[in-house]
């Protein structure tokens, strides 16, 4: 069984739309699914707002390559164009964790390098997974309480979006 962590983010046109789309793709697999947030451009700040949520998910036969395509496959359906880097897009769909898998393949960076630093991907992950950990890093509860409070600050739940 091969489970992972998937994030979503949108910042683009119908950005409901666009993770209710990634969320449909997935629903064969789909273990869990957090609430939407909306919270502040990290990165590159002048650009608007993003809705993130993430999805725990499990099959048997997808190894973390496809879990990668998987990902890819989604935000091809989201029509995302690569532009610059985190910039904006309709649909972002990273691999954050797969099991306990680590590796430093530049095209598929295990655990995903961003996440110990991201309030975007932890605060989700945790509403689903209080006992997350990321490989290597440690729980997920505290690297989220080493961030800045005003990262954390930035990640507001939506219980009116529903995916
Ligand atoms: N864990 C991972 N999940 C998704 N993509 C990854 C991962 N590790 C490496 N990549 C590679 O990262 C490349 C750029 O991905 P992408 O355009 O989504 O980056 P980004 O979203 O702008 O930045 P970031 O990856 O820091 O969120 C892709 O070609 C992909 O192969
Ligand atoms: N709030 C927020 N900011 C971002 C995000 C994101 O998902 N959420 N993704 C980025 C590129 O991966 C860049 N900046």
């Amino acid at each position: 069984m091969s489970r992972a962590v998937l994030s979503l983010g949108a910042n683009l046109g119908d950005r409901l739309g666009y993770l209710r789309l990634a969320v449909d793709g997935l629903r064969d697999v789909l273990v869990a699914v957090s609430s939407v947030y909306e919270t502040e451009p990290w990165g590159v700040t002048d650009q608007p707002d993003f809705l993130n949520a993430v999805c725990v998910v499990a099959d048997p036969d997808r190894d973390h390559w496809a879990w990668l395509r998987t990902a890819r496959e989604l935000e091809r359906r989201a029509e995302r164009v690569r532009e610059r880097r985190w910039g904006p897009r309709t649909l972002d769909v990273d691999v954050v964790t797969v099991d306990g898998v680590r590796s430093d393949d530049p095209e598929l960076l295990l655990p995903h390098p961003g996440t110990p630093d991201r309030a975007t991907v932890l605060v989700p992950w945790l509403e689903i997974d209080p006992a997350a950990e990321v490989p290597g890093r440690g729980r997920a509860a505290d690297l989220l309480a080493a961030l800045p409070e005003a990262d954390r600050a930035a990640v507001r739940r939506r219980p009116d979006l529903t995916l």
